[in-house]
């Protein structure tokens, strides 16, 4: 396929053949699975995961790789869905691989891990991917590591140079293995266990008292001072980035308590 990548669309394709079919074996394909990919580019890897799964769903945003790809795959068990992966539905599928558009690894990680499958295979930022996977105080446990690893066990598995695409990025990548499974931890409401989460993060060179305080407005909180003093102290004490995901759910049934 011979279109001229668009980097503002997020279009580096990797050309490392190694890399791809290191991709696809991390993905332990079998003949009756379905594959979601997110960018399909020129196809380079849904051609390799089509030659082991039983059905591919790739989404693609930019119409002239979608139309390429449509011919290409015509009659195959290559389904190609043009549109921006934050906006369709996606299909039943059991496992996801894709070189991801960074700049909505975010928001496409927590759709993708609102509908069930059995684990994903998807290329990051470094720093991303190092974010997500860090554990409480380590130097890049943040409010996406707590929030990320709520829903799923995180695994890095390799880097990748930025040699190993065309048009070079400027960052570094590395693939990541995502589990879906249930938090080690109960949290009675889960969107409040998530602003408590931000407001945390929020300040997280302040101990957590005062950034609790100072984020009370994202938790809706109507009296923030006698909830918050309420915490227990040695929690309040220390800051976000010393506090592990089962004590923020901790303090966010207390929160949830102390509200009801
Ligand atoms: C990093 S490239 C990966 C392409 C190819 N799979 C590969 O591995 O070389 C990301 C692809 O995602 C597409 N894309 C960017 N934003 C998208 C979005 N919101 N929804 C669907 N596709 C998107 C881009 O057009 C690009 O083809």
């Amino acid at each position: 396929m011979d279109l001229a990548p668009d980097k503002r669309k997020d279009q580096h394709f990797l050309i490392d053949q190694a890399v791809l079919h290191r991709i696809v074996d991390a993905a332990a394909l079998s003949s009756d699975e379905v594959v979601l990919e997110i960018g399909a580019g020129p196809g380079n890897l849904t051609r390799l995961l089509a030659q082991k799964a039983r059905h591919v769903y790739t989404i693609e945003m930019d119409r002239r790789f979608a139309e390429a790809l449509e011919a290409d795959f015509q009659g195959s068990n290559v389904t190609v869905i043009h549109g921006n992966a934050l906006k369709v539905e996606f299909p039943r599928f059991d496992k996801v691989v894709a070189n991801l558009p960074y700049s909505i690894s975010s928001d496409v990680t927590f759709k993708l891990l609102s509908y069930p499958f059995k684990f994903a295979i998807l290329m990051y930022q470094r720093e991303f991917a190092q974010r997500m996977a860090a554990k409480v105080g380590e130097e890049d446990y943040s409010r996406l590591s707590v929030t990320v690893q709520h829903f799923a066990d995180v695994k890095l598995l390799f880097n990748v140079s930025r040699r190993a695409f065309n048009p070079q990025p400027e960052v570094e990548s590395t693939v990541v293995k995502l589990t879906p499974r249930p938090a080690g931890y109960t949290v009675a409401d889960e969107e409040l266990f998530m602003k408590l989460v931000t407001a945390a993060f929020a300040g997280r060179r302040k101990k957590l008292k005062k950034a609790l305080l100072n984020g009370a407005h994202m938790m809706g909180l109507k009296d923030p001072q006698s909830v918050i003093s309420a915490l227990p102290a040695d929690v309040l004490d220390r800051r976000a980035e010393q506090v592990s995901p089962e004590e923020f759910a901790l303090l966010a049934n207390e929160v949830a308590r102390l509200v009801a």
